[in-house]
């Protein structure tokens, strides 16, 4: 055993150091301190003097740091003197005579403080029947000892329970059998638990063991040995006569007091008044509290009512937090909404806030639209984001921004992606012009027939008509070409013929057919020197399409080529057999230079109008068609209208195509002013809102309301079609022109006179396109050049046409400055023959090879830092420097490059002709061998020609 010092010792036998150093001065021990170490006799030596003189010391272990368990060890004989043993309760009654006695605490093992217990209530006389019984070892106790949590508490627990339930009676009882301190201490902890929690009652509960137990024990063996270790506990005590009220969770579970007791009549204060509430809520737990001491009750009525307050605060806190889930969820905003006030409007901006998505009924999963309607339209009528609508477009193979229209197919499918119908929304449009309401039976009456002159090219379409209306139109048109149609009328003795002069030019074909559709008879007119030609059969074969029979005028019979045979068998040939040859074609010779044959010509006119029966009734509302409009400076939008039905009068509202107005003023075809315009009768009318499109319907209606309205609505379809044009670009088209490569346009913004010029021009140059060069028209339109048709050639790189019109000095300004090509002319064989030029220049060169020379390597050189030399004899042609040159090594190409230097001996040459040796360097290129043919040629550029 190695040497131990006094300190250590002290702490062993549980002895103060101070009592240790007089026990060794005793023993004559020499020491200095308690820092002093002692031999192992020496320590023997005290330990057995101890021993004979306090055989049953506490037996101290140090189970953790701050932890010492201590165990009497209780002997047989003799009692526990007092006096000498003050410093704890539980060892007043320990006899210092061992041996230890252990057998009568065989349930308090697991704790401390039974054992301790048992022990002090034990009397003398069992214990002298396991006098014999060894001392229990150490290790058992500790196998059997608590957890150090436990033994902890354990410690504590002692001194407060006796100080709480050990009334002085309670020592005079008799003491039980060994087993029955057990039984009777097992409700105990609780209730000592209880009476701890209260520091009223700890203080008042009158404590014997308190005075041995405090401060004096400094002089006792078994006191507290370490001072430390008992200051510890006193502040522990302390600590928990502090705070009591920190564990409200075991004061709610004793309330058995709280309940038991009647409200005491010395508190009235408010909160008392509440007990009975309170009370009733915890009536399970009563009983507990009969066998206290009226100490005890006294202090638990204290408890109580704090305990009440307790309760009341921890129920308002329930109720604070019952409202707390109350007021969740869903409840919040059914609740909300009943609030008055600004809580409730605030909840329901709350409520509003969460948007719920919900599927509209069937019967508003329809959506009526137009032909054509614009996407974000169509998305916000669904209730759909238009990025989505986007989307499944693009998955459908359709590419279409928010701002674009789409047609009515498109719509219908995008719109059976999200569940939708798309209904056709019909605007009542005949419903409000009343084409058909107006009843006819029996206002019939009979009306001039409506003839339009066709014929090929100088075959004197015009010049016919010039003499049928005695006069010269031939002299003012510009190239002697007739530029657009023209409508007329005729007087003759048996009555009115209505004359349309479409020009026989095949720029004019589209023109013809809209004539003809508005025509009843048609004059084919045929040189008689001429005969048949490609535009004849043209117009044979849109008259017969229109259904409009055909009246064959031969003219030209005056000249000495003539030959109307020849016409007739031509014409036979194409289904038109004349009279005479026994057909149904009404054949007349005419001149119209010398003004033969023209009556007879008219005569017939009539009598096929005759055998027409044409009719019309002109007693309702005017209908016709716009066979020419312009754009006049002084007059505005002026249109050309063939009266078809009714009567227009002046001052009629109507309706023209996209346009509408009140007809300001009507002037006949000589310029006269009219004030009704009858079936049959081609009138210009002035007053509109724009500039008609020929071919375009109009209508007279009765009020400017209903004019405008279908006008509106017309507009709005025809912006939409407009759109729907540039927009209806789909994945395939866009991969197609991927694949095709690089498509060139060539944009021409059209600007003319009268829209007769402009259908023609369009239609020619159209023509042009090719499969490189694509011609777009990308507007049209009558009047002069304007500022916004500068910006629009600027923008979509087009070039201006102007026909028979003039810019004015501004626009002409802003065109240089925005470098936009403007040109203008008065004959329509001029634009179309630029245009060619045009397309020409755009149209690629290709290139064709051409070989100059042939040169053989006979040698090769190597010349620092240019490389490899070629030394080669010109066997063909001519070598030229900075050619392309192409080597070939046993029939195959092995390199294709360029000439970089070229010699004659030292000097530099431009060009080696045959039968001579010079030095070629090949660009880039260094691997060349004797052998190798350098073949010179070079690229001819051929440049397109138009077919
Ligand atoms: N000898 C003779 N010449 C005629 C006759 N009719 C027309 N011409 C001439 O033929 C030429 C063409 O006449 P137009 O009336 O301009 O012919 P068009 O069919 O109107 O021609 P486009 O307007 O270009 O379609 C003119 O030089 C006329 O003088 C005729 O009966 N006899």
């Amino acid at each position: 055993m190695a040497k131990i010092r006094v300190y250590e010792l002290a702490r062993e036998l549980n002895l103060k150091n101070k009592a240790l150093l007089e026990k060794l001065s005793e023993l004559d021990i020499v020491v200095s301190s308690h820092m002093s170490s002692l031999e192992e006799d020496a320590v023997n030596r005290v330990k057995a003097h101890l021993r004979g003189k306090k055989p049953g010391a506490v037996e101290h272990k140090r189970i953790k740091p701050t932890v010492i368990r201590r165990r009497k060890k209780r002997h047989v004989e003799g009692k526990a003197p007092k006096e000498t043993e003050p410093a704890t309760e539980v060892e007043a009654p320990v006899e210092p005579t061992p041996p230890v006695v252990d057998v009568p605490e065989p349930v308090p093992e697991t704790a401390t403080e039974p054992i301790e217990e048992t022990a002090a209530a034990a009397p003398p006389t069992p214990e002298t029947d396991v006098e014999a019984e060894p001392p229990r070892p150490a290790a058992e106790e500790e196998t059997t000892a608590p957890a150090p949590e436990e033994t902890e508490k354990a410690a504590e627990m002692p001194e407060k329970k006796e100080d709480a339930i050990q009334p002085p009676a309670e020592a005079s009882q008799p003491a039980p059998a060994p087993e029955e301190p057990a039984a009777e201490e097992t409700p105990l902890p609780t209730e000592a638990d209880a009476v701890v929690e209260h520091p009223a009652a700890e203080a008042e509960t009158p404590s014997p063991s308190l005075p041995e137990e405090g401060d004096g024990a400094d002089a006792d063996a078994d006191a507290d040995a370490d001072s430390d270790q008992k200051s510890k506990k006193k502040k522990k005590k302390k600590k928990k006569k502090k705070e009591p009220t920190d564990m409200p969770a075991k004061i709610i579970s004793l309330p058995p007091k709280v309940e038991e007791e009647p409200s005491p009549p010395d508190r009235g204060d408010d909160k008392s008044q509440r007990r009975p509430a309170v009370s009733e809520r915890t009536p399970v737990t009563a009983g507990g509290v009969e066998a206290k001491t009226p100490a005890e009750t006294s202090t638990s009525e204290e408890d109580a009512d704090k305990k009440k307050k307790k309760e009341n605060r921890w129920a308002k806190k329930k109720i604070s937090f019952k409202k707390k889930e109350v007021i969740e969820g869903d409840a919040l905003y059914s609740k909300a909404r009943n609030r008055k006030g600004k809580k409730g409007a605030k909840a329901k901006s709350v409520q509003t806030q969460k948007t719920q998505i919900t599927t509209p009924k069937a019967i508003k999963r329809r959506v009526k639209i137009d032909e054509t309607i614009v996407l974000s339209d169509l998305a916000k009528r669904m209730g759909i984001k238009a990025n989505e609508m986007i989307k499944k477009l693009m998955m459908l193979g359709v590419m279409v921004t928010v701002n674009q229209t789409i047609d009515f197919d498109t719509a219908a499918l995008v719109a059976s992606e999200f569940d939708y119908e798309v209904e056709k929304a019909r605007f009542e449009e005949d419903a409000v012009l009343n084409i058909d309401s107006e009843d006819d039976a029996g206002k019939q009456v009979g009306r001039s027939p409506v003839v339009t002159i066709m014929g090929h090219v100088d075959h004197g379409k015009t010049s016919l008509l010039d003499v049928i209306r005695k006069t010269r139109i031939t002299e003012i048109e510009a190239g002697g070409i007739t530029q657009h149609i023209g409508a007329y009328s005729v007087a003759t003795n048996r009555g009115q013929i209505t004359f349309l002069d479409t020009p026989g030019h095949e720029a004019f074909t589209s023109m013809r057919a809209r004539g003809a559709t508005v025509t009843d008879i048609v004059v084919l007119v045929v040189a008689a020197d001429d005969g048949v030609m490609p535009q004849t059969v043209e117009a044979i074969n849109h008259s017969r399409a229109a259904g409009v029979p055909i009246i064959v005028a031969i003219n030209k019979m005056d000249k000495a080529g003539a030959d109307p045979d020849r016409v007739m068998r031509e014409l036979a040939d194409h289904g038109l057999m004349s009279e005479e040859w026994g057909g149904d074609t009404i054949f007349v010779k005419v001149s119209a230079k010398q003004n033969q044959g023209i009556d007879e010509l008219l005569e017939m006119i009539l009598l096929q109008a005759e055998v027409l029966e044409l009719t019309a009734n002109p007693e309702r509302h005017a209908r016709g068609y716009v066979v020419e409009s312009k754009l006049d400076s002084g007059r505005g939008p002026v249109a050309t209208v063939l009266i078809q039905e009714g009567t227009l009068h002046a001052g009629d509202p109507i309706v023209c195509g996209i346009h509408h107005g009140k007809i300001r003023a009507m002037l006949n075809d000589r310029g006269a002013q009219v004030d009704e315009a009858g079936p049959s009768m081609p009138v210009e009318i002035l007053g509109l809102s724009g500039v008609p499109n020929a071919g375009d319907e109009m209508v007279a209606l009765d009020d400017d309301k209903s004019a405008k309205q279908v006008s509106e609505h017309r507009l709005q379809k025809h912006r939409s079609l407009e759109l729907a044009k540039t927009s209806r670009v789909s994945l395939e088209k866009l991969f197609e022109r991927m694949q095709e490569g690089e498509v060139k346009d060539l944009n021409i913004i059209l600007k003319a006179d009268v829209h007769g010029s402009i259908e023609a021009l369009s239609d020619s140059l159209t023509k042009l396109s090719n499969e490189e060069v694509t011609i777009r028209i990308i507007h049209a339109a009558t009047g002069t050049v304007s500022e916004s048709d500068i910006s629009l050639a600027a923008v979509s790189n087009a070039i201006i046409i102007g026909f028979n019109v003039r810019p004015s000095a501004k626009v002409q300004a802003m065109a240089t400055e925005e470098h936009v090509d403007m040109r203008f002319y008065n004959i329509i064989y001029n634009v179309i023959k630029d245009v060619k030029d045009a397309i020409v220049g755009m149209m690629e060169s290709t290139f064709e090879e051409r070989v100059l020379g042939m040169a053989e390597t006979r040698e090769v050189f190597f010349v620092p830092k240019v490389g490899a030399i070629a030394g080669c004899y010109v066997t063909s042609g001519s070598i030229k420097r900075g050619q392309r040159i192409r080597l070939v090594r046993d029939g195959v190409i092995i390199h294709e490059g360029k000439i970089s230097s070229l010699k004659r001996f030292k000097d530099d040459a431009k060009e080696v002709q045959s039968g001579y040796e010079c030095g070629i360097g090949i660009e880039g290129y260094n691997d060349i061998k004797v052998g190798d043919i350098i073949e010179c040629y070079y690229l001819e550029e051929i440049k397109p020609e138009l077919r």
